[in-house]
């Protein structure tokens, strides 16, 4: 009989990272025929979710959901760490490659709380940490009040029967990972750009270690990688940090990207957006989109931006 083959999987402990390190281990298992017992869950807590009790932003921001991970894969103490890519800050540790990224699905947000935008009651009050949908918020709908929410899915819900705020956005993606597809209204995703790597899965492992790569590249999909890789070069060409509201979406078509962004103002008064199509081989498409941006943007948006016009 072949020895079972072992392999650390590390996770954040929240339900949404558990679920997400459940569907990357059954897909891992079932590209190689293994049994699910191979692949380890090894549940590991981050910075971010210690800390609840002030926004993101203000705290260090991204890499405290991926700096513990980071650590323990480097150690050698899990072989491979699923993450949001939506939280996995730009510019990653050399020792360390994103060896899959699953089939994306839906990238739309979802408002909790109202039927639509328009339904909300004049001077409601919106519960998100985000700067990205507090300003695409406050541009459609600058009588609202954004009020500050972190936690996990079911607690930022439970905040809104608590009446801490009216309503409140979610991912969709998270929401039906967590088997909750019926919560809320869906904001359709070419008028509520998400987040750029909104809704994707990636799995990291270590750079040197050929053998996982090869494991990682067998459950790759090529399409949602080359999104969330243009996705992610905007992010970085734009220098925004966890203070900058941006969203972008992107599509594959014939071969080609289509990569559509808008960057605000903080207080949503001031937007920009523009989309550009470029070949997927081409790495330069995302920072030109980005300087295409910045150089049409206001100073009250660019102050936020570090990106070079
Ligand atoms: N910032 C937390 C976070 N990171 C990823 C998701 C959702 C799942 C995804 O986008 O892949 C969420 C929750 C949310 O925004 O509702």
């Amino acid at each position: 009989m072949p020895a079972t083959p072992s392999l650390r999987l590390g996770t954040r402990r929240s339900p949404l990272a558990m679920a997400q390190a459940h569907e990357a281990r059954a897909r891992l298992c079932a590209a190689q025929g293994w049994d699910e017992s191979a692949v380890e869950l090894v549940p590991v807590v981050a910075s971010g979710d210690k800390i609840q009790d002030r926004p993101l932003a203000d705290i260090g921001g991204k890499a405290l959901w991926t700096r513990e991970l980071d650590i323990w894969l480097r150690e050698g103490r899990i072989d491979i760490a699923v993450h949001s890519m939506k939280d996995v800050e730009t510019e990653r540790p050399e020792q360390i490659a994103i060896g899959a990224i699953l089939p994306r699905v839906d990238k739309a947000d979802v408002l909790v709380g109202a039927a639509s935008l328009a339904a909300l009651p004049q001077g409601a009050r919106i519960g998100t940490s985000a700067p990205r949908r507090a300003a695409q918020l406050l541009h459609r709908r600058p009588d609202c009040h954004v009020v500050p929410i972190r936690g996990n899915v079911a607690t930022r819900i439970g905040k809104l029967a608590a009446g801490e705020a009216d309503a409140t956005f979610l991912a969709a993606a998270g929401l039906a990972r967590l088997g909750e597809d019926d919560v809320g209204a869906r904001l359709d995703p070419e008028e509520w750009l998400p987040a750029p790597g909104q809704a994707a899965i990636g799995i990291e492992c270590r750079s040197d270690d050929a053998a996982t790569r090869d494991l990682l590249a067998a459950i790759d999909h090529a399409e949602s990688h080359a999104e969330i890789t243009a996705e992610r070069a905007l992010l970085a060409a734009l220098g925004g940090s966890c203070h900058s509201p941006i969203a972008a979406l992107s599509r594959i078509e014939g071969g080609d990207i289509v990569l559509r962004a808008a960057i605000y103002s903080e207080d949503g008064i001031h937007r920009i957006e523009d989309e550009a199509r470029f070949a997927i081989a081409d790495t330069s498409g995302p920072a030109a989109l980005a300087r295409q941006l910045l150089s049409a943007a206001p100073e009250a948006i660019t102050a936020l931006f570090d990106g070079v016009r």
